[in-house]
């Protein structure tokens, strides 16, 4: 649902006060605030001085009760500058103290309200949270202290506001008061879910100051710079409603708008409640408090209801699958259980009691099968399942290798119908070109008077329903593909004639669709540099690898051979007895086993697998998709030239036309076709004389003149609605009686001239009508007649007016469509490049860990070749012991230190002499120098 921004107006109270001390006046009638220089501001809700707390609450306020039970977000804001009133509209007079409940303000109100209204639903489970904070500056602190708190019922809020009002701090600050309404039900199987927040902002004042703007002028601008941002969100979210609506809205640069933001422009249903002073010294501030409501009013909100469904059977189905798996095991357990059983009794190697047992067993389960029916076999459906999933694989691969040799067909398809078009076009553009310079005198001279009329976007009643071709564009824009729909369009261009309008939007498209193919081919570049990047690494380090693996894999046979001389050494030990010896070669086994371990996993380290295949080919799918888009981007620049010139063609064109003399801007083609073509006939026209034609041509002169008169009056209600000026009802009826009115005086015009031409337009129209009823026409009198024909006039003055209505809703719902696919574009764009952009990091982290692996690699067989036992090695004294570098450890320590251990790890490599140990339990390498020897 769209809504507008509400707004409410209250004056505040002044003590006394004369009247010339006072500006502002509240006019409850037509909800107006009228300033003492006669300029009104309409509010959806006014309140004048006199005004108590409970007319407040229940015309403004109370219809969002509705709302949040609903399950939609509403939220009231209240602005104005210093001691207007704006607590004590949403709180009363120090809450706690407050005498009575008469002076309660919106917030105690709106929950009392709220729990009566939860009490109705009682088969419904409620909870109730509140949260309340204040702004100042950019800090937001929480006035109740323990963040959101859960209320059972009214006692528990109102303890809470006295809790939050003892620590709002003095002036500086804006609050925000939440209630969080959640509300679960049951219908039939499901759980119906709603969560709504009603949301209280009590706005530090709007006071300002003087400052100078870039070109040394004067301004003033609110203090606070909480309220400057929302200003500018205001303005700018009140323009976006204008039909250019590609603004950014700053809500952002501060912390007030960005939690306001579902506020203004969001999904909440808003109320603006502005509290002025009526006193003349505060005028400036009024007025600037009227203004941005004003604005205000004009934004659109999106007001949606927040709720899911689940599934109460979704926990059953999962046991029941559940369920179902264990019977499966079960059943085969019976099966073998039962194949074991029988094997034994055929072999008869059981004792007599042994053998009773199993066939007591094999009835009983002979029992169940023959309770259990014929369909409740419970492996079957999980077999199934398999099945399926496995079809589906391979289904889904194949059409996955004709999808591919689809595409490229349709490529070579593609660029061969975009070689044709740039031809067809060239050859229609000169053949165009050359029909142009032929026909633009004659087309000159025969254009309408209606023209600029047309121009001026009134297209008389005959005009007024859009054509197919005008509305395709909008239409047709579809949210899946805006690219498929510009091809669409662009196919349609030529095919058919479209409006100027129409070439106007489809260019727009194309420009936005080039913008997003321009980002994503920036982008694909950049993720194809960062996979080239890492594939060189792989490639640079493949060498070091394949020897540390080869290395590895010498050491763990080395160790396997170890392993297995202290396995025989133990049991010699073990047959002669000799415990010592047994101990030892019991520790040396186990050491031998944790070094085979430790030299496996790196051995399993060096391996690469498949890693350079998947990233050729994943590098190579990204430079195919590059080509693609590249494309892509080229035919829809050839489309862009080819629409921006026909643009500027007809722009120029309708340039020309419009500076037509006056006598073809006034007198419409027919007619003026028809009088050359009376003058032609006029001669042998015998059944009118002279005298009667010079009259009829008298008439027709008259006709013009009124004609004309009747033009000007249209253009200037025109002119008006140009300059912004909203047209009223009356206004709008007026514009088109003056079109309807110059429409019937073309017809009278023609009708003359057919009579100057020789023809019986009466007489014809008495032949193809029905004779009754003429005889009918013809027996009224002239009053009646006028009587009648006013009725008509008006009825399609009605039948105008509602036409033109629905042509407004459409051009609304069409640009709403419009916003809604470009909104849904630019996620889908969003999302592709933050995906692109998790796949570079990943690549770059890979890459990142290469380098490092590298570089630990090249040490750590660099040492081997320096000592037998290669990856581990002793510390000498003290804290550190001997420890092998294993490699969890190695990754910890590369992801732990991503900073120290390549650069100390460099070193080491230059000195092959260097010694690589770990500390213990702090992953942490430390490098000692040996000598060169
Ligand atoms: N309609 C009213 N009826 C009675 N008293 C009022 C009314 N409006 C305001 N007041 C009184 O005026 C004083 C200032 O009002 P309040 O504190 O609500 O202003 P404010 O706009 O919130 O000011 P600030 O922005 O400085 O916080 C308070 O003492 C309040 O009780």
């Amino acid at each position: 649902m769209e809504f507008n921004i509400e707004t409410a107006v209250r004056i505040c109270p002044v003590g006394f006060t004369t009247p010339d001390m006072v500006c502002v006046q509240a006019n409850t009638i037509n909800n107006t605030i009228q300033l003492a220089n006669s300029q009104n501001y309409p509010a959806n809700y006014t309140f004048p001085i006199n005004c108590c707390q409970s007319t407040v609450f229940t015309t403004s306020v109370a219809p969002l009760v509705n709302y949040l039970v609903e399950g939609c977000d509403v939220s009231v804001v209240t602005l104005g500058q210093s001691g207007s009133g704006k607590s004590y509209t949403l709180l009363g007079p120090g809450f706690h103290c407050a005498s009575s409940e008469s002076e309660h303000g919106v917030i105690p109100r709106f929950i009392r309200e709220v729990f009566t209204k939860m009490k109705q639903y009682r088969d419904r489970n409620w909870s109730v949270h509140i949260t309340w904070s204040q702004i100042c500056g950019e800090n937001v602190q929480d006035l109740l202290g323990v963040g959101s708190v859960e209320c059972g019922n009214i006692s528990d809020v109102f303890q809470l506001i006295q809790l939050g009002m003892s620590n709002i701090a003095p002036k500086c600050a804006h609050t925000l008061f939440t209630l969080t309404l959640e509300q679960q039900w049951v219908v039939d199987t499901t759980v119906q879910h709603r969560v709504s927040t009603a949301s209280f902002a009590d706005l530090a004042s709007t006071e300002k100051v003087l400052v100078y703007d870039s070109n040394g002028m004067m301004q003033t601008i609110p203090t606070d710079l909480g309220i400057q941002t929302l200003q500018r969100c205001i303005m700018t979210l009140s323009e976006a409603c204008q039909p250019q609506y590609n603004h950014f809205v700053p809500y952002t640069q501060s912390v007030l708008t960005t939690l306001l933001k579902d506020s203004f422009g969001g999904r909440a249903k808003t109320l603006l409640l502005c509290c002025i002073s009526p006193l003349i010294q505060d005028f400036t501030e009024t007025l600037y408090t009227l203004q941005l409501a004003m604005r205000a009013q004009m934004i659109k909100n999106f007001v949606t209801v927040n709720s899911y469904t689940t599934f109460e059977s979704v926990q059953e189905n999962c046991d029941v699958f559940g369920l179902q798996f264990a019977a499966n095991q079960l059943f085969k357990l019976v099966s073998n259980a039962e194949e074991l059983f029988q094997r034994l009794v055929a072999n008869d190697v059981l004792p007599k009691t042994d053998q009773e047992l199993i066939s007591q067993w094999l009835m009983l389960k002979q029992e169940c099968e023959d309770c259990l029916s014929e369909n409740s076999e419970p492996h079957r459906s999980l077999e199934r399942i398999e099945e399926e999933i496995e079809g589906s694989c391979e289904s889904s691969e194949s059409e996955a290798i004709e999808e591919e040799e689809k595409e490229s067909l349709l490529d070579k398809v593609q660029a061969l119908m975009g070689d044709f078009r740039i031809s067809t076009d060239k050859l229609v553009s000169q053949v165009s070109a050359a029909n142009v310079s032929v026909n633009s005198c004659t087309k000159e001279s025969m254009t309408s008077s209606n023209n600029e009329y047309r121009m001026k976007g009134a297209r008389g009643r005959r005009g007024s329903i859009h054509s197919a071709e005008e509305f395709h564009p909008a239409l047709s824009l579809n949210t899946s593909k805006i690219s498929e729909e510009c091809e669409e369009n662009e196919k349609a261009m030529e095919t058919t004639a479209m409006s100027y309008e129409t070439k106007k939007k489809i260019l727009k498209q194309i420009v936005t669709a080039l913008e997003l193919n321009q980002k994503k081919i920036s982008d694909l570049e950049k993720t194809i540099r960062v996979k080239e990047n890492l594939m060189e690494s792989l490639l640079r380090h493949k060498d070091t690898k394949s020897s540390a693996h080869h290395k590895f894999e010498q050491k763990c046979q080395m160790l396997r051979k170890e392993y297995k001389s202290a396995e025989v050494k133990l049991i010699h030990a073990k047959q002669h007895k000799n415990h010592i010896l047994e101990a030892k070669y019991k520790n040396e086994k186990v050491a031998l086993e944790e070094k085979l371990k430790d030299a496996e996993s790196l051995k399993s380290m060096t391996e690469d697998g498949n890693k350079l295949l998947e990233l050729e080919n994943d590098l190579y799918t990204s430079k195919k998709q590059l080509e693609k888009l590249k494309k892509y981007k080229q035919q829809k620049e050839r489309y862009r030239y080819l629409y921006e010139r026909q643009i500027r063609e007809e722009k120029l064109k309708m340039s020309k036309e419009r500076s037509c003399d006056s006598f073809d801007k006034k007198t419409p083609d027919k007619i003026v076709a028809l009088l050359n073509k009376s003058n032609t006939t006029i001669n042998s026209n015998i059944s009118v004389n002279n005298e009667e034609l010079e009259c009829l041509r008298h008439e027709i002169r008259n006709l013009r003149k009124t004609r004309d008169y009747l033009l000007e009056m249209r253009c200037k209600i025109d002119v008006q609605s140009q300059n912004q000026k909203i047209l009223n009802d009356a206004e709008e009826r007026k514009l088109l009686q003056y079109e309807e009115a110059v429409e019937a005086i073309d017809l009278i015009m023609e009708y003359k001239n057919s009579i100057i031409c020789g023809h019986h337009p009466l007489k014809e129209l008495e032949e193809q009508s029905d004779r009754m009823l003429m005889e009918r026409f013809f027996k009224l009198s002239e009053n009646e007649m006028r009587i009648l024909l006013h009725r008509y006039f008006e009825k399609i003055i009605d039948l105008r007016s509602s036409s033109k209505k629905l042509e407004l809703q459409i051009v609304d719902i069409e640009n709403k469509h419009e916003k809604l696919a470009y909104y849904v574009l630019n996620l889908r764009h969003n999302l592709q490049l933050e995906r692109s952009d998790a796949e570079r990091r990943i690549a770059s982290l890979q890459k990142q860990h290469e380098d490092k692996l590298y570089r630990v690699l090249r040490n750590l067989t660099g040492e081997g070749n320096d000592n037998e036992r290669g990856v581990s090695r002793v510390i000498g004294p003290g804290r550190h012991s001997a420890l092998t570098v294993r490699v969890a450890e190695a990754s910890t320590i590369t992801r732990y230190h991503p900073g120290t251990v390549p650069v100390q790890l460099q070193g080491a490599v230059s000195q092959a002499q260097a010694k690589v140990t770990i500390e213990k339990n702090k992953h942490k390498i430390i490098l000692q120098k040996t000598s060169k020897s």
